[in-house]
């Protein structure tokens, strides 16, 4: 359960004044998330999502984050839509966190993704692309390749204690794609985290998209890759090949590929599945004191990680140059 912070009785009861939300009904700390505290908010005016932003969260991004969300809202795109209180004010703070209130979607995110949602995530996250474009503000990815080295001194010392040789793979790997990494690939506006507990589906049809805090400018195909390794994979540790060329395919159907995106996947895989091996070995090792969180594998990334080091083109992934 992800809930660092606790809220009190009256802080939440001043916090809610400022809203034409009516009476709170119900108050609850959410079972699901690693990042931020959220919790289900039930008011006179039904259900919304309380978040306090936490440990990663850069407050001066979350101007970004609240545009984007009204942005991709305003275009078409099922996606939470923050609540502005009285004075128009979007964002507050509650028990010394920067907090907001966003609309509750209906759905369910999918435990054992089948291949029609891998196919409908592809289109999803091509939709969002698209709908994102004349965005205004812009945000540099924070955990992209010239972040990765620094982010993993954090944990170098400590990794040997999760597997050993676990810290001379990871530099291996850090040189390599620094070295291999693309200088330039269609850009823009991406979602950078779109993993089964970010994507609702009511029946078999995708309802919403949430959890936009790690949204950023950066390579399309980049977060095509985010979600092949979030997706794509089975509990072996295999790539389902029908899988991700069921969402490569949905994804071009929407908006179609260029050649050098679909020669980048393999690099752009290995990349993303590094990026959230070095988030989850630094949230293993430093698990606040106190906190409600279930820290995720690191190793189910090392594994997907030692898959795209031996995947060689596209087409171990079902993508069609
Ligand atoms: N707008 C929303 N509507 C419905 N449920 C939500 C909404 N936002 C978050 N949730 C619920 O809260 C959980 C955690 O939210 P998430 O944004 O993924 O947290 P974190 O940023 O901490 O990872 C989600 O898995 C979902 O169950
Ligand atoms: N998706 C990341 C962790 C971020 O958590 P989320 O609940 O915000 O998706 C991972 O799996 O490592």
């Amino acid at each position: 359960m992800a809930v660092y912070t606790d809220v009190s009785d009256d802080a939440l009861a001043s916090f809610i004044a400022r809203y034409d939300l009516g009476a709170v009904l119900s108050f609850k700390g959410i079972a699901e998330g690693v990042e931020n505290s959220n919790f289900l908010l039930v008011t006179e005016a039904g259900p919304h999502i309380l978040t306090l932003y936490e440990k990663r969260v850069d407050p001066n991004d979350l101007p970004f984050f609240i545009g984007l969300m009204e942005h991709l809202a305003g275009r078409g795109i099922t996606c939470p839509l923050p609540v502005r209180d009285r004075s128009g004010a979007a964002l507050g703070t509650l028990a010394g966190r920067p907090a907001a209130i966003v609309t509750f979607l209906e759905g369910m995110s999918v435990r054992r993704p089948r291949v029609l949602h891998c196919a409908a995530v592809g289109e999803a996250l091509a939709h969002m692309h698209a709908a994102a474009e004349g965005f205004a503000i812009t945000r540099r990815n924070a955990l992209t390749v010239d972040s990765w080295r620094p982010l993993f001194a954090r944990s170098a010392g400590r990794a040997d204690t999760v597997l050993s040789g676990l810290r001379r793979e990871i530099e291996t790997e850090l040189g390599a794609l620094e070295a291999q990494w693309p200088a330039a690939l269609p850009a823009g506006v991406i979602h950078a985290d779109l993993f089964p507990d970010n994507v609702f589906f009511l029946g078999d049809a995708l309802s919403g998209l949430i959890d936009f805090y790690f949204a950023c400018n950066d390579f399309l195909a980049y977060d095509l890759a985010v979600s092949i390794n979030a997706w794509c994979f089975e509990p072996d540790g295999a790539l389902n090949v029908t899988k991700a060329k069921a969402m490569i395919a949905g994804y071009g159907r929407i908006r179609p590929l260029g050649a050098e995106e679909i020669a980048a996947l393999p690099l752009l895989c290995r990349g993303a599945a590094l990026r959230f091996l070095l988030t989850r070995l630094y949230d293993w090792l430093n698990v606040p004191p106190g906190a409600l969180v279930r820290p995720k594998d690191p190793l189910e990334y090392l594994r997907k990680l030692r898959f795209h080091q031996r995947a060689g083109s596209a087409a171990a992934y079902g993508a069609e140059a």
